[in-house]
């Protein structure tokens, strides 16, 4: 039997002033043709990455793309075809988007993106569209909660917007409120709190995701099922990211890329084998272990969403 090809494709995601994305119809006559999807298309040999990306862009769109980053790749087969679909955030370009092709075209919120709408490879896209770069863990003392939310204010004030409240010394019923006041400082400067304590034990607290350790992503047959709009987790090695863009999470942490204070007996992982992890990954990875912000350019070179840290984001008095 032959190995069909992978198809290499370039897809650029475009933000207007308010951050929404430019999204374009397929023509009902290709493959998955009447769905939307985000402008671009094949790689042509001899061409660099960023090179066919500005050709497509300029082709489909009319406008010159003058920078972009990588935002995720997504390994996809559709039984009829393979595609490697290398999606980069177009970051600075010039000129008026529009349909030279006669496509429709339309700006949307990541929020508002409805993935049935979209060719099945791209709901991870959508997830890392949705998701910030930097992810904050929780750090000492959950027990002196006055102490504790003000710390968390201060790394809101730096500009988090995702947090994951990791506090295993509390019993569920200080879970609970503590969980309750996070939410709140949260809520205020539109940052999401994701909880990292067993689904059963929080059913009533407030937040706006779960967090899963590894054990319990392994122990999930399908996605928790719980109303919350955002489900990460713990993952060491391949197997358990696997099993998590099985399970459909919207994002997992990647660990240790670099020596923890924390587990100091774990050997890490080093960016080159992270970056090879993550390309076979379905799922936005956070990079995680021993890395601060001034780590995010080198986690995103090598195919992170971004930055997860406790020592690196947390009990800052000063934004970097
Ligand atoms: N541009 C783009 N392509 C996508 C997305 N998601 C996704 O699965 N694809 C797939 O990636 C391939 C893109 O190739 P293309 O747009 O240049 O090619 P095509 O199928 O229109 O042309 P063809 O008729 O020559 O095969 C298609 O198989 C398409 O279904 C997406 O969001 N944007």
């Amino acid at each position: 039997m032959s190995v069909r090809p992978i198809i290499h494709v370039m897809v650029g995601a475009l933000a207007d002033a308010d951050g929404r994305i430019l999204v374009t119809q397929r023509p009902a006559h290709v493959h998955q043709g009447g769905l939307w999807e985000f402008p671009g298309g094949k790689l042509e040999p001899q061409e660099m990455p960023e090179q066919g990306l500005a050709r497509e862009l300029a082709e489909e769109l009319g406008i010159e793309v003058r920078a972009s980053r990588p935002l995720i790749r997504i390994h996809h087969d559709y039984g009829d075809r393979r595609v490697l679909l290398d999606v980069r955030r177009v970051i600075d370009y010039s000129g008026t988007a529009h349909g030279r092709e006669g496509q429709p075209l339309a700006w949307l919120a990541p929020e508002e993106m409805d993935s049935a709408r979209f060719p099945a490879a791209d709901r991870p896209i959508i997830s890392a569209l949705r998701l910030p770069s930097l992810l904050l863990i929780t750090g000492a003392d959950p027990r002196q909660a006055d102490d504790f939310l003000v710390r968390l204010e201060q790394s809101l004030a730096c500009g988090v917007r995702l947090v994951q409240l990791r506090a295993h010394e509390l019993s569920a019923a200080a879970y609970a409120q503590l969980a309750d006041a996070a939410f709140e400082r949260c809520e205020r400067v539109g940052a999401k709190l994701l909880l990292n304590r067993d689904p059963a034990e929080v059913a009533d607290c407030a937040r706006h995701g779960l967090h899963l350790g590894s054990r319990q992503l392994m122990a999930c047959a399908t996605r928790p099922g719980c109303a919350t709009d955002l489900i990460g987790a713990s993952c060491h090695d391949p197997a358990q990211l696997a099993h998590a863009a099985a399970l459909r999470v919207d994002y997992a942490l990647l660990s240790p890329v670099k020596v923890t204070a924390t587990h100091p007996e774990a050997s890490p992982l080093g960016w080159s084998r992270f970056a090879e992890w993550v390309e076979a990954a379905q799922v936005p990875v956070y990079a995680l272990g021993g890395l601060t912000a001034d780590d995010l350019p080198e986690a995103i070179e090598h195919g992170a969403q971004g930055i997860a840290a406790i020592q690196g984001l947390w009990n800052k008095n000063n934004c970097r």
